[in-house]
């Protein structure tokens, strides 16, 4: 058990809030039929041209490149767990979809929900911070097993609005955004990586060391590990 005083709550996702076969298994599978359809259907939507833009760059496409060759360099980056942008940003517009006509339904660890609501009732102002683009987040929360909680977020940070996940600048840009102090900032996450660049951005951090997850015995030093938010209490 830990106990920590603080006014603003920011969680990571995967591995944090919900099992890594969430996204992997059932977010990925969900995906990867749906990304070539997704790009000849909503080709003129600006949100997709950027995002094929920036993966003909990234990918190292031509111009000229193929719905096909576009969907190989996405699944690539999928298999190899490449959280690139333009792949989140589309991921995150069929998953948007998906939960909006009920075919997708998000699953928390069983000790979140319960958590995030009484965190909240005391006061603390939550937010996110995922590789999941900022739209997938919403509707990720939007439709779960625990109901709706996109009520319980104040705001949602991802690669784009904020940046890389390891860096502390990313950080630095999220207390901006929500006004926050870092001292009174705490990040949950299951990636030692991550924990360090928000300390070294002056906020407290907790890491989420969940048995079982691809983290559950890495060296989460000198940050402190928990296996449950159960075990973290923020007043
Ligand atoms: C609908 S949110 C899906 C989360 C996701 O796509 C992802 O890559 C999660 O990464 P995280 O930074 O939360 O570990
Ligand atoms: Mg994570």
């Amino acid at each position: 058990m830990i106990s920590l005083t603080a006014r603003w709550v920011v969680v990571d996702i995967e591995g944090t809030l919900t099992p890594t076969s969430q996204v992997h298994v059932t977010l990925y599978d969900y995906a990867r039929p749906r990304l070539g359809p997704w790009i000849d259907e909503h080709g003129d939507d600006p949100v997709v041209a950027g995002a094929v833009a920036q993966i003909r760059s990234l990918g190292g496409l031509s111009a000229t490149a193929t719905t096909d060759e576009l969907v190989a360099v996405l699944h690539g980056w999928m298999d190899a767990d490449q959280k690139i942008a333009p792949l989140k940003t589309l991921q995150g517009l069929i998953w948007q979809r998906g939960y909006a006509i009920g075919e997708l339904t998000a699953e928390f660890f069983p000790d979140v929900a319960k958590r995030l609501r009484e965190w909240k009732a005391a006061g603390l102002t939550l937010a996110v911070f995922s590789s999941g683009s900022v739209p997938g987040q919403i509707a990720f929360f939007s439709r779960t097993t625990d109901g709706d909680l996109r009520e319980l977020f104040s705001a949602h940070f991802d690669t784009v609005n904020a940046g890389p996940k390891k860096e502390a600048p990313s950080y630095k840009a999220i207390t901006a955004a929500l006004d926050a102090v870092p001292s009174e900032t705490v990040f949950l996450s299951d990636v030692p990586a991550e924990l360090h660049a928000a300390a070294e951005a002056g906020w407290q951090t907790v890491g989420l060391a969940r048995p079982g997850e691809p983290f559950a015995d890495a060296d989460f030093a000198p940050h402190p590990a928990l296996a449950s938010l159960e075990d973290v209490e923020i007043s």
